[in-house]
């Protein structure tokens, strides 16, 4: 059976809470890191779900012994923030993963083509295959950045099928050529809207993520 790409919009009051602040024009600076903090913190809870690697052992209980699961510490687990705006999530992920690593990379998209282009690239030369990434990707519009980080991932060893990309918002432009090029891929979002204007913002999404984030 083919690969088709996965998207899961988590029906859970707390993401369409956080949603809903943080896309208000009115909302400040100071709330809307919070409820970008708060979607970052959910999000990962549903992405983590079946991707987490696990142990099975036993333990000793004080009245004697039990199956149990761990976290296996022998596979590596990272989050990849895309900066800026994937920074927002960052905390609400790490509250949950706090042992992964945090592979930064950096992106900005020209506001005429609205091309893509590197700035900073963290990663390690290759990646452990089995490594599992979360990447933080607020904001899935053409899909470019997204698509250029997948290939930075992939050229370093990266199975596609063990990437979880959480957003806050996706266009079904994004979605549909992630799924043309990564059909293994599965995506986590707060919504999907309905699609982009002419200077390639989602409508009606919530404005710039990087700039709503740090007060640019
Ligand atoms: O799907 P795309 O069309 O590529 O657009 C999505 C990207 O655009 C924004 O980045 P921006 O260039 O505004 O940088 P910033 O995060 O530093 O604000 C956003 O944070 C995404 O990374
Ligand atoms: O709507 C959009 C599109 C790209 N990047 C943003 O921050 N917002
Ligand atoms: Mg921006």
């Amino acid at each position: 059976m083919a690969l088709q790409l996965r998207v899961y919009v988590p029906p859970h009051p707390l993401i369409k809470h956080w949603l809903g602040v943080a896309r208000d024009a009115a909302t400040p600076s100071v709330l809307f890191r919070s409820a970008m903090t708060e979607l970052g913190r959910w999000l990962t809870y549903e992405a983590i779900r079946d991707w987490l690697p696990v142990v099975e052992t036993s333990i000793e209980t004080p009245l004697g012994s039990s199956a149990a699961t761990f976290i296996n510490p022998e596979i590596p687990v990272a989050i990849v923030p895309i900066l800026r705006a994937g920074l927002a999530l960052l905390e609400g992920s790490q509250a949950l993963l706090p042992l992964a690593s945090v592979y930064h990379i950096g992106f900005v998209r020209n506001e005429e083509t609205l091309e893509p282009s590197c700035y900073l690239n963290k990663f390690p030369e290759s990646f452990n295959a089995q490594t599992r990434i979360l990447v933080s990707e607020p904001m899935l519009a053409t899909g470019g950045t997204m698509l250029s980080a997948m290939a930075e991932l992939t050229q370093r060893g990266i199975d596609p099928a063990l990437v979880r990309i959480i957003s806050v918002v996706a266009a079904p432009q994004a979605l549909q050529k992630l799924a043309e090029a990564y059909p293994a891929l599965t995506i986590y979002t707060a919504t999907i809207d309905e699609g982009l204007n002419d200077q390639g913002f989602i409508v009606p999404g919530l404005g710039d993520a990087g700039d709503r984030t740090f007060g640019t």
